[in-house]
């Protein structure tokens, strides 16, 4: 916005708002091509010689240039000013509580972990001073694992912006709307419904409506996709026209502005004297995008027994090794529960991959005795035996095994192949439930070998 000249700055509000209306494009990494002004973007060519209105050609590389075709990601930006011209003398800036595996600082104990809501502070804090990492998993510089945070924001970023060179990011709101003013486009997002941001991309966030708290998986490693349906077939789980990216949108602003990267575990600043939002037009299939939970279509067992967590997979980021995810974000939400002659909850395990969970609204059918409450999560480490508490098991033992629809509920995991390390500040929060290692001691003995 040209705030300089009203009539400039009432047709950009003007454009902006009629971005909101337009909202969306809909597929899970389609190609698309999308302009806030005709003819933005350039016919059948990357690079012409001059680019429409002044703009730069700016490429985004979100894949090696040689990754095979499947995985191979990048976008086309026409902005105002390539990024070099955003790029000043970057000087460390004040992480807060923001941490990157590999991160020890405390050991981790080996019990399961429980944290009630991280509260939200009275103080003014945006998006970059709210961010409490929980966990870290793998190596953010050999591009592997992830981080688990807690976002807390109480105001909107002013003439800030951010990107994040050390991983991918889904957000995962669980209270208040908030606004991801994209490079790409405005991405809007409330309880229920998640967002990824690719490497890269910058951002501001903002608040929509009042203090905002919610999940957010930094993901070091290979992109969020959509899992292999296999046996299911063409349909169901997350269906990828439920995933909606947004049609550009930009800012032509020229204020004093702050430029913050996060790089190599390290946050970085740099003063810029305009928004870097200024991208006209892009075409590319590496782009941000949200997807309401509330779509996914989950698949289960119909007859008896409980099926593992894998089938209610949202999206997966791969690793090398096939079937052994980076992570894998999978989400526990409304569902008929119809098996016969079957312990229908989660039974009890032992897991190589490690478990972060967050509940966003409602009762986990695991945890029915309170202790696991919405805002708050809890980490089942590799290979630490866990299941349900003593109130789900008697319940669900001996219940009359009726149809049972799981109403109102929204529990997630991130599984990572890797074992997590809990952050000083998850170690000492008041939040962490110091009894939660226990649950299990009261579960009872019901062995009687007299009665089959
Ligand atoms: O531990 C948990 O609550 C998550 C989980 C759910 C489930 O249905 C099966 C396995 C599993 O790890
Ligand atoms: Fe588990």
């Amino acid at each position: 916005m040209n705030v300089q000249n009203p009539s400039l700055q009432n047709q950009a509000a003007d454009r902006l708002e009629s971005a909101i209306q337009r909202g969306y494009m809909s597929g899970f990494g389609n190609g698309f091509e999308t302009e806030a002004l005709p003819g933005a973007l350039p016919i059948g060519r990357n690079s012409p010689q001059k680019c429409s209105y002044g703009l730069y050609a700016e490429q985004l590389s979100g894949s090696p240039f040689t990754a095979p075709r499947t995985t191979n990601e990048r976008s086309w930006l026409y902005r105002i000013r390539p990024t070099v011209t955003h790029w000043g003398q970057f000087q460390k800036a004040d992480i807060g509580l923001w941490r990157t595996a590999p991160a020890v600082e405390v050991e981790v104990p080996i019990a399961p972990m429980r944290w009630s809501p991280i509260p939200l502070p009275n103080e003014s804090v945006s998006f970059l001073e709210g961010v409490c990492t929980i966990t870290t998993a793998g190596d953010a510089g050999s591009q592997a694992g992830m981080g688990a945070h807690v976002y807390l924001i109480t105001r909107s970023m002013a003439d800030e912006y951010f990107y994040n060179a050390d991983g991918e990011m889904l957000f995962v709101p669980q209270q208040g709307s908030i606004r991801l003013w994209t490079e790409f486009g405005i991405i809007d997002i409330e309880p229920g419904e998640i967002a990824v941001i690719p490497r890269g991309v910058k951002i501001r966030v903002e608040l929509i409506d009042g203090p905002a708290r919610g999940y957010f998986c930094e993901n070091y490693g290979g992109a969020f996709t959509l899992p292999e349906r296999g046996p299911i077939g063409a349909n169901c789980l997350a269906n990828p026209r439920d995933f909606l990216t947004p049609v550009a949108a930009y800012e032509d602003k020229d204020v004093p502005s702050k430029m913050y990267v996060k790089w190599g575990g390290s946050l970085w600043v740099a003063d810029m004297d305009h928004s870097p939002l200024d991208v006209v037009a892009w075409h590319g299939n590496y782009a941000p995008y949200k997807y309401d939970l509330r779509r996914y279509s989950p698949v289960g067992p119909v007859l008896y027994d409980h099926a593992d967590p894998s089938i209610f997979t949202v999206l997966t980021s791969p690793s090398e090794t096939p079937g052994t995810a980076n992570i894998d974000f999978v989400l526990f939400s409304d569902r008929w529960l119809v098996a016969e002659n079957t312990f229908r909850p989660p039974w009890y395990h032992m897991n190589v991959m490690s478990e972060f969970m967050g509940l966003i609204y409602g009762v986990y059918d695991a945890k029915t005795g309170g202790g696991f409450v919405p805002g708050g999560m809890s980490l089942h480490n590799t290979m630490l035996p866990h299941g349900p508490d003593v109130d789900a098991f008697e319940k669900a033992s001996n219940v009359e095994l009726k149809p049972h629809r799981l109403e109102g509920t929204m529990a997630f995991m991130f599984e990572t192949r890797f074992p997590q390390k809990v952050t000083a500040f998850a170690a000492s929060t008041d939040a962490l439930q110091k009894d939660y290692g226990a649950y299990g001691h009261k579960l009872k003995k019901h062995f009687n070998p007299s009665q089959r």
